[in-house]
């Protein structure tokens, strides 16, 4: 039987508080997240995860110390294998992960993956909407720690597949029918935010963060009130926006309560059980919110798992090697296809 190794990529997180000084240097030193030339951007990187190091390390202990994102990331690990080989009875998967900036990192998974000598590598972004920071990011480091003789499929982006939109979709309406007044609330589509440089430069990440929600509001099928914004800032850089907090703020002072969908995330993490879990409820409750609704992420939801495992036999399906049909409608030479990856 033809044996399939399926990458799932990730940010990765510390899994102790002495992991996270390291951990922030490695994501600043990231070329793809600071764009100064070496060594300036090691020394830049060095001074931030410095600065950063202490408030970064008190938002992990809200946590327990570090991040649930390599749990979460093995949970739909092991959900996706279960769903490939209950679906798929002539091949043999094993769903390998690999994260950017911390344990498991990318490079140690590749030295999995070609011990296991697959006939095909499906590359999967744990990122359904594209960046040059995040996914194309996580393939060039695949791609340059690769040795192995067997194809790779790299999946780009998947900000409309409608399983994905299906799956968010069903938890916004479960959250949404337990509430007494739907007029009374705002829907707030929060997506990690980017510098607007990165983004001027052709990164397709924003207009797909826009496809997932129209994608997934129209599977909503209910009329309320919704607006995409940008959470996470950092740095001294003009971000994209509007910024999450302060739609929490005007959305509180029209009178309207938040309910707050992360959009372009699958997995509990940081961003979600500290951000928005807990400092965007506490600055809602500042101006006086009535309610504050958080929706829970994709995570290991059936529909979403679904969703992952049709991305992964559209890609075996193809001859492409980056399966980017989407990414090139708006790209604008930015994803993997137009730069000659
Ligand atoms: C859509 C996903 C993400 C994009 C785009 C992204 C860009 C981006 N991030 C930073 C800086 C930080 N990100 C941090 C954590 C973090 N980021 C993402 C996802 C995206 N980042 C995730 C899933 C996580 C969580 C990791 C975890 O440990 O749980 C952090 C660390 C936390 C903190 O100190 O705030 C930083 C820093 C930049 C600068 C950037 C684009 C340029
Ligand atoms: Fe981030
Ligand atoms: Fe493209």
């Amino acid at each position: 039987m033809k044996k399939v190794a399926v990458v799932l990529f990730n940010l990765g997180g510390p899994l102790t508080q002495a992991d996270v000084k390291p951990f922030l240097y490695n994501l600043f030193s990231d070329k793809y997240i600071i764009g100064l030339p070496s060594p300036l951007r090691q020394m830049v990187a060095r001074l931030i995860s410095s600065r950063r190091e202490t408030s970064a390390q008190a938002n992990y202990r809200l946590m327990g110390g570090g991040s649930p994102i390599v749990k979460e990331t093995e949970a739909q690990a092991a959900a996706l294998s279960g769903h490939l080989s209950k679906t798929v009875k002539d091949l043999e998967f094993k769903v390998f992960i690999g994260m950017r900036y911390w344990h498991p990192f990318i490079e140690d998974t590749v030295k999995a993956v070609e011990a296991w000598a697959p006939d095909q590598v499906v590359a999967l972004p744990l990122y359904p909407q594209f960046s040059t920071t995040t996914t194309l990011s996580s393939f060039v480091t695949f791609k340059k720690a690769y040795k192995g003789t067997a194809p790779v499929k790299y999946l780009c982006c998947y900000p409309q597949n409608p399983a994905f939109a299906k799956s968010y979709a069903d938890l916004i309406r479960q959250k949404l029918s337990g509430l007494a007044n739907l007029k009374d609330y705002r829907l707030l589509f929060s997506a990690h935010g980017l510098p607007e440089k990165i983004i001027k430069k052709g990164d397709p990440y924003q207009a797909q963060v826009e496809a997932s929600v129209a994608a997934i509001m129209e599977q909503v099928g209910m009329q309320i009130d919704h607006v995409v914004c940008y959470q996470s800032r950092v740095g001294p850089l003009k971000w994209i926006g509007p910024s999450t907090d302060q739609t929490i703020i005007d959305t509180v002072k029209s009178g309207k309560s938040p309910v707050v969908v992360p959009v372009a995330f699958v997995s509990e993490h940081i961003e979600t059980l500290v951000e928005l879990d807990l400092e965007y409820k506490h600055l809602a409750d500042e101006h006086g919110a009535k309610d504050y609704v958080r929706v829970p992420v994709v995570g290991i939801e059936p529909l979403f798992i679904r969703a992952l495992g049709d991305e992964v036999l559209r890609a075996i399906g193809s001859e492409a090697t980056i399966m980017a049909d989407y990414a090139c409608e708006a790209c604008h030479g930015q994803c993997p296809k137009r730069k000659g990856f």
